[in-house]
């Protein structure tokens, strides 16, 4: 059985955003006919929550992510973000919805590595124009004060963003991904590279800043001693 746990009571919110960050219902999918499908349980986030992923290797954690990014689309079921059914967005639909609403942060950060530190973390303003009205006071200052915040040297933002080391091209990711206040992070193992203290202080950093941009969090680990930290977990099983 799933493992479900909610330790937070929703605040009143007063804002436009939709209550619902997300919401799986009866939600399965199948990479090929040989493999069994794998099924996820039916679970709602709302707005603003963090969620922590757990589960052993290969129970479909990445596959969620990938669902979750409209990456790839449900065999069954129904995967609805922000109020929108996502099957029911043709593919280039789906690629303006995630430019405009997720941030993600995969295990290799996927930063463009001919751009300088600052132009990766403006990327996603540069490629979706809701994210940039979100980024303020503009793209940039935005940028420098998630940098900032993040403890990466002024030194490097203009450097090109291979030359940091790999603790800070993780962050570098944190700060994209959270530029122009998406209201979906996606994070796959974010901290496997890293130290106790390091990861501690990540994860820190990370939930605090998206608490302030509003921004639900979905966070895989294998790291169990991490999900305290999440207002909801859920815990996947390998398929039989
Ligand atoms: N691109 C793919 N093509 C075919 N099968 C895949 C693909 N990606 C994943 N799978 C299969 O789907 C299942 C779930 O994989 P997934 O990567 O989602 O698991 P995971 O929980 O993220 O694992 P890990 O903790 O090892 O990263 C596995 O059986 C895997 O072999």
């Amino acid at each position: 059985m799933p493992d479900m746990t909610s330790k937070t009571d929703w605040p009143e919110d007063h804002s436009p955003t939709p209550r619902q960050a997300l919401h799986l219902s009866n939600l399965s999918f199948r990479w090929d006919q040989t493999q069994p499908p794998i099924s996820y349980p039916d679970m709602t986030l709302n707005s603003g929550e963090h969620l922590f992923l757990r589960g052993p290797s290969g129970s479909g954690k990445s596959t969620l992510l990938s669902l979750l990014g409209g990456l790839i689309v449900p065999a069954t079921g129904e995967l609805t973000l922000l109020g929108t059914e996502l099957s029911r967005l043709t593919n280039g639909q789906r690629d303006r919805f995630r430019a405009d609403h997720m941030g993600v942060i995969f295990q290799q950060f996927n930063l463009v590595p001919y751009l300088t530190t600052l132009d990766n973390v403006m990327l996603p303003c540069r490629l979706s124009r809701k994210r940039r009205s979100r980024a303020l006071p503009t793209p940039r200052e935005e940028a420098e004060s998630l940098l900032t915040a993040l403890g990466i040297p002024q030194s490097h933002w203009h450097r090109r963003v291979t030359g940091l080391s790999v603790g800070q091209q993780q962050r570098v990711a944190a700060a994209r991904a959270l530029t122009g206040a998406p209201e979906l992070i996606l994070a796959d193992e974010p901290t496997s590279a890293l130290d106790s203290y390091n990861r501690d202080r990540f994860i820190e950093l990370l939930l605090g800043l998206a608490a302030e941009k509003r921004s639900s969090v979905v966070f895989v680990s294998h790291d169990q001693s991490l999900a305290e930290r999440f207002d909801h977990q859920l815990a996947l099983e390998v398929a039989p």
